[in-house]
């Protein structure tokens, strides 16, 4: 519960709008892997989900079995491997995670997990236009910079694309960095802001440490690496046996709560993700990761990248090169392969 309360505190500390609805399904789906089930806990915890909805491939009911003694006023179901069990699971839902994919192992790039993923993410996204069109779709699943137009992609062939509805979650990103900052000057990770643009893999991920408390950290190239691969550091300590599960799973509770706050009326609220947004789109590129202000609607304003120093200039024009392909791969794997 203590941990519950620290992933949640900053929202607890603002004001709610009178018009604000206080009943939330959330759905994970993938809810019995590495992620999913850390997840589903720290869901459980949150006071603002009220129903938790947990399906996958095997072990769904297993894990909502075990999630649903813990003593919070949520009711918890597991579902059944089936497409009525995913279409249950899925109706009604406020707020769709999907950690459902493999990881990867030492060695890989997140782009080598694209033949895998790519149709388990189609698939589950053509179920959520289906049965929760309406829903906001939190994507885990990597390769988040080609998954994310995959599930724009179907949206728009079943004539329910919601731009303001879709999110890549990049919050790991810039919980990383944050932390990783505060272990070079010694202070509290909490204090420490680090927006972090782009893309969710290697040199599409973008600090931009000019904009934060440490303006002198630009200059540091060691650490803008270690933020840009961080995930490898993982991959590689797990030694085959996968990628962040636990790191990743707190971001995606941190990140579902923000979206489940605006949702119920709380202003003012601020997330980095990965989404269809107009910064970049005059260079062809349709998905972009900024700070962006969530709403009841989901997406209300996504910021602008600010001021950049010249380094980070750079690493933009890496970054927008390698994100152009990712965002291609997807909406053209949509395109030879729609779902069926
Ligand atoms: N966005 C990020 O920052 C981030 C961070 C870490 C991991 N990831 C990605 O998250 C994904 C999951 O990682 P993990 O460590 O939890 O993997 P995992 O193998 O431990 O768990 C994946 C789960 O998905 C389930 N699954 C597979 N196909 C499914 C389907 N069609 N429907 C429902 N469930 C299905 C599996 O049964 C398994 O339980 C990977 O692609 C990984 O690269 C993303
Ligand atoms: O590194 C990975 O493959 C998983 C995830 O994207 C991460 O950043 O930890």
């Amino acid at each position: 519960m203590f941990a519950a309360r620290a992933v949640f505190a900053a929202g607890q500390r603002r004001a709610f709008s009178a018009s604000a609805r206080n009943l939330s399904k959330v759905t994970v789906l993938g809810a019995a892997g590495g992620i999913g089930q850390p997840l589903s806990l720290l869901l459980k915890l949150n006071p603002r989900v009220t129903e938790l909805a947990l399906y996958d491939i095997r072990g769904g009911p297993g894990v909502a079995a075990d999630v649903s003694h813990v003593n919070t006023k949520s009711t918890v179901k597991g579902y059944d491997p089936s497409p009525a069990g995913l279409a249950a699971a899925l109706k009604g839902s406020d707020v769709v995670v999907i950690p459902a994919g493999v990881p990867r192992k030492p060695g890989m790039t997140r782009d080598d997990l694209f033949n895998t993923n790519a149709s388990i993410v189609r698939d589950l996204a053509k179920a959520c236009a289906e049965s929760s069109p309406e829903a906001n779709i939190l994507i885990i699943a990597n390769p988040v910079n080609s998954t994310v137009p995959i599930v724009a992609e179907v949206f728009k062939g079943r004539g329910v694309y919601n731009p303001k509805r879709l999110f890549g979650v990049t919050t790991l990103d810039v919980v990383r960095a944050s932390r990783f900052v505060s272990e070079i000057k010694g202070t509290d990770p909490a204090d420490e802001h680090i927006t972090v643009v782009g893309g969710h893999s290697g040199v599409t991920i973008v600090p931009l440490f000019s904009q934060s408390n440490h303006p002198d950290l630009t200059s540091n190239a060691e650490l803008v690496n270690r933020v840009q691969f961080g995930g490898d550091e993982v991959v590689k300590a797990k030694d085959g046996a996968g990628s962040a599960t636990l790191s990743m799973a707190m971001a995606g509770a941190r990140m579902a709560d923000a979206v489940l706050r605006a949702a119920q009326g709380e202003k003012g609220v601020v997330e980095p993700s990965f989404v269809d947004s107009p910064l970049y789109k005059d260079q062809g590129i349709d998905f972009f990761a900024s700070k962006v202000e969530l709403g009841p609607n989901g997406v209300e304003k996504i910021l602008p990248v600010g001021e950049v120093d010249a380094n980070e200039q750079k690493l933009l024009e890496a970054c927008l090169g390698d994100l152009k392909k990712n965002i291609a791969k997807g909406v053209a794997f949509v395109e030879s392969n729609p779902p069926k």
